[in-house]
């Protein structure tokens, strides 16, 4: 009855929000009917793209186009715990099938479908709103590949701040304030103090949150979200504008097909604009730039339209027939944070957020009143750690973490973390929680190229995760110390928590619990953290065979072209990407106007 009505709740909620779209969102941005000419054009209107077109925009001195290819996000996905039912919406997001994979994800026979967002604000308009900058020796190590002092996390401060509106509790002077992404922390966490006591019993730091700055340490979690709702970089930076701008253009539905140059200068956009804007009918377009085209398109979109625009390495660009205008390692460097879970069991349900008991029309109301309650988690989040393990330690003496655990106090999981959820039948009065541990500086590269059969079509993304062994033996020390964490210390004694006896079906061989078992365990179970990066790499502008870019994200060897979102990232920080691609984007935002 509990889960009928719910369920009847849910329906009518969608109703509704289906309603809201179509009272305000007729189609409000227009297309270019003839071939116009902006100052910058912004292609991709996702978490930086909407940054850039904000600021390059701001003073008004000059035309701004941002090209997307999705449409404004729809505002359920705002709503916490409605984000992951869109993460299969062809409508909102895109889907690529990985290469299969050799030593993860085994149980579901190799196979990762990584998503990315495909709306303004991109992956941030759906992301399940954690919002953790890398940790400082992240950005030095930067600034060191670049031989540029400017990525050294004391000079990103700034953009960190500029990027914030920060309404959390902790300590001020790391923060910004009355910047467009509301960053708070969530008021309701189950669970938090046991995992912040459990923390404690261990020796760890207890420190002001994530952002301040990152330490091995245990905090409560901080999110871009205001009064419950995520706040991507549509909502933040683009939404309250997007009419009093007369110089920022915005066109959805409309997909860069090329990027065309006159000699080794950027200097124009090809782009086909979907039937949903156009009346039925695919249009294609072309528009100019006076200064420059900023790329925009994210980790996959970003490489694969270079790469279609002739800027690529010579083996994908002879193979796919397509004319060189600059040889460059595009689609290399392909990174991301490798993710394992663990599900423990434990005595009191209280402490767990359970949707079918916690999602209801009060509750509901709660969340449109307070902006908190069940409806704002995302999964029952409640703290999460920042860990080092002995091989990064032993590899220097700074404090420079490489494991991040999440604490999961919940009883569901959604989206495509659901086939993580244990068979075990429990009791009454128990209930599962889980732990994410990521793989936060992995060493394992993949790589992004054209399919030379079907060059328009999805790009090859061969992502061999845990290729290198350190990856695995990194993610084995995060087992041990998950295992400690929720097996091993008073606060969670105190709840009878522990690892259900049961092995993973594809592990039977080893002995449950031994390393052999556990080596099996995440061969079987490892999957995608959902942070690629990487893919046009930033370096230094000359003599780096690795470098797509420079240290003002420039395209090395052309002019008027840069890329600015997470393809640019040398190395992958230790941690979820937003905050860090935000920061970026200001400072390429500031990095351009100045010139
Ligand atoms: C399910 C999920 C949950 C996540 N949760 C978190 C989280 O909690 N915290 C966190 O920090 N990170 C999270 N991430 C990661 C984070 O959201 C992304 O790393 C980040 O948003 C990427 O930003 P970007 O600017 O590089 O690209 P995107 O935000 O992906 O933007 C690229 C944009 O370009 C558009 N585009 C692509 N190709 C073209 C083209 N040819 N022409 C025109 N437009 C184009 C796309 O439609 C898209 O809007 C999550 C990711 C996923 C998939």
């Amino acid at each position: 009855m509990q889960s009928h009505n719910n369920m009847k709740h849910s329906i009518c909620f969608f109703k509704v929000i289906k309603f809201y779209i179509f009272l305000s969102f007729p189609v409000t941005f227009k297309l270019a009917h003839a071939v116009e000419t902006y100052d910058f054009i912004v292609v991709g209107g996702g978490t930086s793209g909407c940054v850039l077109g904000h600021r390059l925009s701001e003073n008004g001195a000059y035309s701004v186009l941002i090209l997307e290819a999705g449409n404004v996000p729809n505002p359920a996905l705002s709503v916490p715990v409605f984000g992951p039912r869109f993460w299969n919406d062809p409508k909102v997001t895109r889907s690529y099938a990985l290469m299969q994979q050799r030593n993860a994800a085994l149980a579901n026979n190799g196979n990762i479908t990584m998503f990315v967002g495909k709306m303004l604000g991109g992956s941030s308009s759906f992301s399940d709103g954690v919002f953790n900058r890398g940790s400082p020796h992240d950005f030095n190590n930067w600034a060191k590949i670049t031989e540029d002092d400017t990525w050294k996390y004391v000079n990103l401060l700034p953009y960190f701040r500029k990027s914030e509106n920060y309404i959390g509790d902790f300590s001020a002077d790391q923060h910004g304030f009355g910047g467009p992404v509301t960053v708070s922390q969530p008021k309701y966490a189950p669970g938090l103090d046991v995992w912040l006591s459990a923390g404690k019993s261990l020796g760890y730091a207890i420190t002001d949150g994530p952002n301040a700055p990152q330490r091995t340490s245990f905090h409560p979690m901080e999110y871009h979200k205001k009064f419950g709702k995520v706040v991507g970089s549509y909502t933040g930076y683009i939404k309250p504008i997007q009419y009093a701008r007369r110089n920022l253009k915005i066109l959805t539905d409309s997909q860069a097909t090329k990027i065309v140059f006159q000699g080794s200068k950027a200097i124009g956009v090809d782009f086909v604009t979907e039937s949903t804007n156009a009346g039925g009918v695919s249009r294609k377009g072309h528009v100019r730039a006076r200064k420059e085209i900023i790329v925009s398109a994210g980790v996959i979109g970003s490489p694969t339209l270079l790469m279609k625009s002739g800027i690529g390495p010579r083996d994908v660009l002879i193979p796919a027939r397509i004319p060189i205008v600059k040889e460059l390692p595009v689609g290399r460097n392909l990174q991301d944070h490798v993710l394992l879970m663990l599900q423990f069991v434990i005595n009191n349900k209280s402490l767990v957020y359970d949707p079918q008991r916690d999602l209801n029309k009060d509750t509901w109301k709660m969340f449109q009143k307070q902006g908190d309650g069940p409806y704002s988690t995302n999964f029952g989040a409640s703290g999460q750690a920042f860990i080092s393990s002995t091989k990064t330690k032993l590899e220097s003496n700074i404090d420079w973490p490489d494991i991040q655990i999440v604490a999961l106090h919940t009883s569901k999981l959604a989206g495509n973390l659901s086939s993580f959820a244990n068979s075990a039948t429990l009791a009454d009065w128990e209930a599962p929680v889980f732990a994410q541990i990521f793989l936060g500086r992995p060493k394992t590269r993949g790589k992004i190229a054209l399919n030379p059969a079907d060059v328009d079509g999805k790009p090859l993304i061969n992502l061999q995760y845990l290729s290198h062994p350190r990856d695995e033996q990194v993610l084995l020390e995060g087992i041990k110390k998950t295992l400690q964490i929720f097996e091993r210390t008073e606060p969670y004694r105190k709840l009878g928590a522990r690892l259900p006896p049961i092995p993973l079906p594809q592990c039977t061989n080893f002995k449950f619990r031994s390393n052999d078992y556990w080596k099996c365990y995440i061969r079987n179970v490892a999957t995608s953290g959902f942070h690629h990066s990487g893919t046009c790499r930033m370096g230094r502008s000359k003599g780096d065979t690795k470098a797509v870019v420079d240290s003002n994200l420039r395209v090395i060897g052309i002019s008027g072209l840069r890329v600015v979102d997470a393809s640019v990232m040398p190395e992958i920080v230790n941690a979820n990407l937003i905050a860090n691609i935000l920061a970026i984007a200001e400072k390429a935002s500031a990095s351009i106007l100045q010139n």
